[in-house]
């Protein structure tokens, strides 16, 4: 369903963050891109919504190539792919019910998006979403004053509300404590089984990318390392991925 050719970003300063790297996703896999801080995963993610500018190659999404697209039909795109991001990326000021209804713009015209003005549907579906995620009692909350963990499910309830068929997860977990880590990529998991949605998250803790990931995409230096299952991960890959030994 997302097939990446070759993708590559060389940023203005010359940084060759992501270099020359190719896989192709199933719907419904699970999969971990695991590196340590620099490694590029971030760069690459946000090459798939062309929120950093791919310098080379081609990526398409059920065969509809995101490289080139012109503004109409990459925000037809990025409809489809929801993103999660490891500082949550809300409004801070605004209500959580408002920030989740932001992932709704993409199929709200223009003139009501610009006022706020969602349908009744959307303001249901939103509420509805939020128990979901066992955070229906802070719709009317202003999103600052939500723990992370919760303000990672209001990012996840946002990602939701677009009817994503791929979530794109940036280090959704870092700036979390151990146990609200878990109950976010419980949450993801579930997204994944239950409904069906691709996942693509980055992580940068072995022992959690071994937890969730049902597969696991090495990444090191721009480049992508291995790709393999978490069975078959070993202490010898894992090892080649950061510049000091994490494995016993
Ligand atoms: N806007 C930018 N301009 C120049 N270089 C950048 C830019 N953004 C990232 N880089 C560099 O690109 C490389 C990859 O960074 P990236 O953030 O993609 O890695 P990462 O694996 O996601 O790490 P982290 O988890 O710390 O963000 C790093 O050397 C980083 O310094």
């Amino acid at each position: 369903m997302l097939s990446l050719d070759h993708v590559s970003k060389t940023y203005q300063d010359g940084t060759e963050a992501v270099r020359g790297v190719s896989f192709d996703l199933q719907p419904g896999e699970f999969a971990v891109v695991l590196g340590q801080s620099g490694a590029g995963k971030s760069t690459l993610l946000r090459c798939i919504n062309r929120l950093v500018e791919p310098t080379a190659g081609r990526i398409a999404l059920d065969g509809s190539e995101i490289t080139g697209a012109q503004p109409a039909r990459l925000r037809q795109q990025r409809r489809h792919i929801g993103m999660i991001f490891q500082n949550y990326n809300l409004v801070a000021r605004s209500m959580v019910l408002t920030n989740v209804l932001a992932g709704r713009l993409g199929y709200t015209p223009v003139a009501a998006a610009l006022i706020n003005h969602f349908s009744r549907q959307d303001v249901a579906e939103a509420h509805a979403t939020l128990d979901r995620l066992g955070i229906a009692d802070k719709a009317h909350r202003r999103a600052d004053s939500l723990s992370g963990g919760q303000q990672q499910r209001v990012g996840i309830a946002r990602a939701l509300m677009q009817h994503p068929k791929i979530i794109l997860a940036d280090e959704p977990v870092a700036s979390l404590d151990p146990a609200a880590a878990g109950s976010i990529l419980e949450i993801l998991k579930d997204i994944n089984t239950r409904d069906g949605v691709t996942i693509l998250c980055n992580l940068h803790v072995p022992e959690l990318a071994r937890r969730f990931g049902r597969r696991i995409l090495g990444m090191k230096a721009g480049k992508l390392v291995f790709d393999t299952v978490p069975d078959a991960l070993d202490a010898a890959q894992i090892d080649t991925l950061y510049d000091m030994p994490v494995s016993p």
